[in-house]
């Protein structure tokens, strides 16, 4: 493919991943597996150089562009080589008009920016895009140390005692360590939630949004085999790829449970007031895994952010029911915004005076608002707000 053609096929990848996103469909990166798989004829250097200016369109414009050309044409205001390449050749983009859509304004939507919580100011916020980097977590029940450092001598070990971090692009997927269960990728942000969860040893865990079962897999891996462990998730998708990684980890003790949306409390009634610890990695919306997935704040608006809320505070709410006396719920949210962390924290406290807040002492992130903040610029870790806390 030529570059123009190259730029007219990323113009047109960019449409559909803002239709996607405008409508809650496909994440972009499915939308441009779906692009490339009907477009055989672009090769491997095709196919990274369109990614390449998707992606820049996507993290240089934190409000959804009206079109992928309004997208183009905006970073070509800042890249001017990109000008020459709307050339109007028979592949390429038409020709530049003085009526062009331009997409505009800051990395970071303007109405976002005072609903983060207070130390995200500049530095913390430019962290936001950083490149994430690759880390694995170690299964103490089937390796250690000397597995990891004879299968990557470059690894370097983090302050969680498990976890560990590769060079980006280590193929880890193909490895015999990840094959057989002895490591999980999984950032070390999720890791030290999972840390703050198993301080007391539960016996009798829901991980109530479980999803495809990061955290589950990390709690299994740290707790004695005849803990049970429940996971459930409302989305039989992710929910289904559970499976193959317990049996990869050779973990029994874990059960799954399909919650069905506004009627959970159906599948987990026997579980009211049992339950050592309860995990609500809430559903949210992801400003603190924009380094992964840019794309999320095409998917932000107002209104999307306060169903969010919402659902969140009712899923706290519900998962509060199923803890037993002197049991702990956590709930974590990979977002940095006040809304979905600090402000549901206090608020559940201020509602519950049979509730305490636990502070839970780790090697990284920062005491905030009756919970944890774990940031890119400060700890490396994806973003993440988690609270401890514990029922009288
Ligand atoms: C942040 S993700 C969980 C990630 C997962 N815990 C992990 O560590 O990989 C949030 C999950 O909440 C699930 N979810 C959404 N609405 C839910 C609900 N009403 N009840 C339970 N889970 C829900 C989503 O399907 C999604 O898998």
């Amino acid at each position: 493919m030529t570059p123009s053609a190259r730029l007219q096929a990323a113009i047109e990848l960019l449409d559909d991943i803002i239709v996607a996103a405008r409508d809650n469909g496909a994440s972009g990166d499915n939308v441009a597996k779906k692009f490339f798989r009907a477009r055989r004829y672009a090769g491997s250097k095709d196919r990274r150089a369109i990614r390449e200016h998707v992606y820049a369109a996507i993290r240089r414009f934190g409000d959804r562009p009206e079109s992928g050309r309004a997208a183009i044409v905006g970073l070509a205001a800042e890249q001017p080589e990109l000008k020459a390449l709307f050339d109007g050749s028979s592949y390429g983009p038409a020709v530049l008009t003085d009526q062009e859509q331009q997409a505009s304004g800051e990395a970071i939507p303007a109405w976002l920016h005072s609903q983060f919580a207070t130390p995200i100011d500049g530095d913390e916020q430019t962290a936001l895009f950083d490149r994430a980097p690759l880390d694995i977590r170690l299964n103490p029940k089937k390796a250690d140390a000397d597995t990891i450092e004879s299968a990557w001598p470059e690894v370097e070990a983090l302050p969680m005692p498990y976890g560990y971090r590769l060079p980006t692009g280590t193929s880890v997927e193909n490895s015999e360590p990840y094959n057989s269960g002895k490591i999980e990728i999984q950032d070390l942000g999720s890791q030290a939630i999972v840390a703050a969860c198993v301080t007391k040893k539960p016996k009798f865990v829901l991980d109530m949004c479980a999803g495809a079962g990061g955290k589950t897999l990390g709690l299994a891996a740290q707790l004695s085999d005849d803990t049970r462990i429940i996971a459930a998730d409302t989305d039989r998708g992710r929910l289904s790829r559970i499976e193959p990684r317990l049996r990869r980890s050779s973990t029994r003790n874990v059960e799954t449970i399909l919650l069905s949306p506004n009627k959970e409390i159906e599948a987990l009634e026997t579980l009211k007031g049992q339950c050592d610890l309860v995990l609500v990695d809430a559903p949210c919306t992801g400003t603190g895994t924009w380094r992964r997935n840019p794309e999320l704040r095409w998917r932000m608006t107002p209104k999307r952010l306060d169903q969010t809320v919402q659902l969140q505070a009712r899923l706290l709410d519900l998962a509060s029911a199923l803890v037993a006396p002197g049991g702990r719920l956590v709930y974590a949210v990979c977002s940095l915004l006040d809304a979905e962390g600090g402000d549901q924290a206090v608020t559940f406290l201020k509602n519950h005076p049979d509730w305490r807040y636990i502070e839970v002492d780790l090697p990284i992130g920062r005491p905030y608002r009756k919970g944890t903040l774990l940031t890119p610029y400060q700890d490396g870790t994806d973003g993440f707000y988690f609270t401890c806390l514990e029922k009288l």
